[in-house]
């Protein structure tokens, strides 16, 4: 990874798309893309049991490592290997502009995401930071900044073709050789996009799901409200299919990081989720389609407010609670490192046999 000596760390060049075009992907309609999920192998349970003997036979009292455990054996059975590894941490951040933002529902306007993209493309982003901190891989990619999504209080934000080739976006982007992925977003206005989306999937009131964003004060929340009341309106479609919550209600980086989450499933690579608006492109996916997100793990729980119900709802237990509402794919990338350990321990300790230890 190229280090500028400033101590920042950039992606490189060719992985900043600033115009992507519609990659090939092995799906070219909503329903194709949920057959090829729905088709995806589970974990390796042979894999995952032996890491569960192995985790037993090690230096220390049963499960004393509390979650660490739990993450070492998750790890194995989708690493498929008793002894998992972090070598190979992979980061992609997606971006994408949002129609919606017209409705006065952000604190910051639109431009500030191409601005950002141009951000992390000279390393100066809190993502860059993390990324060299863990030493992970970060791949940044901007989906059609001049092109926003259509603003979903008037209808769709996405045609089929346009949601289909965001997430194909998605489904390329995932790095021969990743170990752990974690995915990430730069959206203005998405933090709308994503409290439309959990409305849509698990009911109850717009101002249930919706919080401050980027800081957002009592009236943006009541505009942010008003927006998915109208957009629920606007697509019935969306509350009978999560996917179509996706095309109707989402962006092109909620749908690359719904794409990326999915092909790491069918590759069986670990995922580690970020924030409320990256926990909403793993909700639609977990929606359509049964153990969809068995792979991954929430990363964080965000100080957006509605993420800890929607990390309820998917029943996911986050790793670490810092008080962050970021996104950029910031806490899930903190988090690599808590995986990491996890890894290291279950690999390198000795068993009491090895360390002649009494057990
Ligand atoms: C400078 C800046 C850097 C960011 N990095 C991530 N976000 C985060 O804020 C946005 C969502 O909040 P809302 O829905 O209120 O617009 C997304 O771009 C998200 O990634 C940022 C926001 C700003 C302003
Ligand atoms: O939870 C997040 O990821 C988040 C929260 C607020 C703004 N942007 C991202």
């Amino acid at each position: 990874m190229p280090d500028e000596g400033l101590g920042r760390v950039r992606p490189e060049r060719n992985e900043i798309d600033m115009n992507a075009t519609t990659p090939l992907a092995p799906f070219s309609t909503l329903a194709e893309f949920r057959e090829i999920l729905a088709a995806a192998p589970d974990c390796d349970q042979a894999a995952r049991d032996a890491a569960e003997a192995r985790n037993d036979r090690l230096t220390k009292p049963p499960r004393s490592l509390g979650r660490l455990d739990d993450l070492a054996i998750w790890l194995s059975g989708w690493q498929g290997t008793p002894k998992p590894a972090v070598d190979n941490p992979q980061i992609s951040v997606f971006a994408g502009n949002h129609g919606v933002t017209q409705r006065g529902v952000s604190a910051y306007p639109a431009e500030v995401t191409e601005q950002m993209v141009l951000n992390f493309q000279a390393g100066g982003a809190a993502i860059n930071q993390i990324a060299r901190s863990v030493g992970a891989r970060l791949t940044v990619h901007a989906i059609d900044l001049d092109r926003p999504t259509a603003d979903f209080t008037q209808g769709p934000a996405m045609t089929e073709a346009e949601c289909v080739a965001a997430l194909a976006v998605g489904w390329n982007a995932l790095l021969a050789g990743t170990d752990l992925l974690v995915a990430g977003e730069m959206g203005i206005g998405n933090t709308t996009a994503a409290a439309a989306i959990a409305t849509a999937l698990f009911g109850g009131e717009p101002r249930d799901w919706v919080g401050r964003g980027t800081g957002v004060d009592e009236s943006g929340m009541s505009r942010k409200a008003e927006a998915i009341a109208e957009g629920l309106a606007a697509n019935p479609v969306a509350s009978e299919d999560p996917l179509e919550a996706l095309r109707c209600l989402g962006g092109r980086e909620i749908a690359a990081m719904a794409g990326i989450i999915a092909r790491a499933r069918v590759e069986r690579v670990p995922v580690i989720l970020d924030g409320f608006i990256c926990t909403a492109a793993a909700a639609v996916l977990a929606k359509a389609v049964p153990g969809a997100i068995d792979h991954a793990q929430a990363g964080h729980q965000s100080a957006e407010a509605a993420h800890r119900n929607m990390l309820l709802r998917l029943e996911l237990d986050p790793i670490l609670t810092l008080g962050m509402r970021l996104g950029e794919a910031s806490g899930a990338g903190v988090a690599i490192g808590v995986v990491r350990a996890a890894a290291a321990c279950q690999s390198g300790m000795a068993s009491f046999a090895e360390a002649g230890v009494t057990g």
